[in-house]
């Protein structure tokens, strides 16, 4: 079943004093099945952030729809947007942003706290996804007692625990160690396999090529794409990374 279709995508940023305008997306069409692991890459300034953010309903788009479950997420008002957002997305970012005065536990609730979710839900929520994620007995610590891996597990425990339709994550693994990063994408592959949407904006070929389609965006488009299909991880690195080459050369057509 379609999750979110994304029709003739364009933004255009006004620089400041009535200057220049920039074109950071073009046009950009996609579609997403509910349960898809999708990894978007693209050089840097290609519209990857841009796009993610659109996504996220944190900006609006020039111009085209952004329709996830048949709604299209451009036409919601301001006032109703932060509410949509806690109810029907899940957030991963680098930086974890997770809040140094509370503890992991109230960190993870606050989605729940802000939608007014009574206590006993919040505990019963908590505790399968605290199992899954390895961090049961970290609960009570605080985000500077913990490495930057449990930070990122307690990150995706909070994105995780709304429930969410979609989970988009911006280089969830920009800041982690060679460890910490593999542990990460086994995670990601599981929640995905638990049935979870996923759309990861990332860097790294090693993180793309667990997803289930690599979409590569170029000058503000979607340039081509990679479906894993029976390929192994190993298969989709050496895709993703003979595409980034013929990307970079220019030598690459829309499929
Ligand atoms: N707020 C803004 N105002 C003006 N221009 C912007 C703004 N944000 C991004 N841009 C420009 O839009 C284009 C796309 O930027 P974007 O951050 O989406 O690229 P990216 O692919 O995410 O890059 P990176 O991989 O370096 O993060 C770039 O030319 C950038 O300079």
């Amino acid at each position: 079943m379609m999750l979110l279709k994304v029709k003739n995508l364009k933004k255009i940023y006004a620089t400041r004093f009535g200057g220049q305008k920039i074109e950071a997306l073009k046009n950009v069409n996609l579609e997403v099945e509910n349960g898809e692991y999708v990894a978007i890459m693209g050089e840097s300034g290609s519209g990857k952030t841009t796009l993610l953010n659109m996504l996220a309903a944190l900006d609006k788009p020039t111009n085209g729809q952004i329709i996830l479950n048949g709604r299209n997420i451009v036409d919601i008002s301001d006032k109703d947007i932060s509410a949509f957002r806690r109810e029907h997305l899940g957030f991963v970012f680098q930086d974890f942003n997770l809040l140094d005065t509370f503890s992991l536990k109230d960190n993870i609730f606050l989605p729940l706290v802000l939608s007014k979710t009574n206590y006993k839900e919040m505990e019963n929520r908590i505790v399968p996804i605290a199992k899954d994620l390895g961090i049961s007995d970290l609960l009570e610590k605080y985000p500077y007692e913990v490495s930057g891996g449990q930070k990122q597990r307690c990150a995706i425990a909070r994105a995780l625990i709304t429930k969410p339709e979609l989970i988009l994550a911006d280089e969830p693994t920009g800041a982690l160690d060679s460890k910490s990063t593999n542990d990460l994408l086994t995670l990601f592959n599981k929640i995905n396999e638990n049935g979870q949407t996923i759309i990861m904006v990332t860097h790294s070929t090693l993180a793309a090529s667990h997803a289930s389609r690599v979409l590569f965006i170029k000058d503000g488009e979607v340039f081509h794409q990679i479906y894993k299909g029976t390929k192994t991880n190993e298969e989709m690195y050496q895709s993703i990374s003979d595409t980034l080459t013929l990307l970079a050369t220019g030598g690459v057509r829309n499929e």
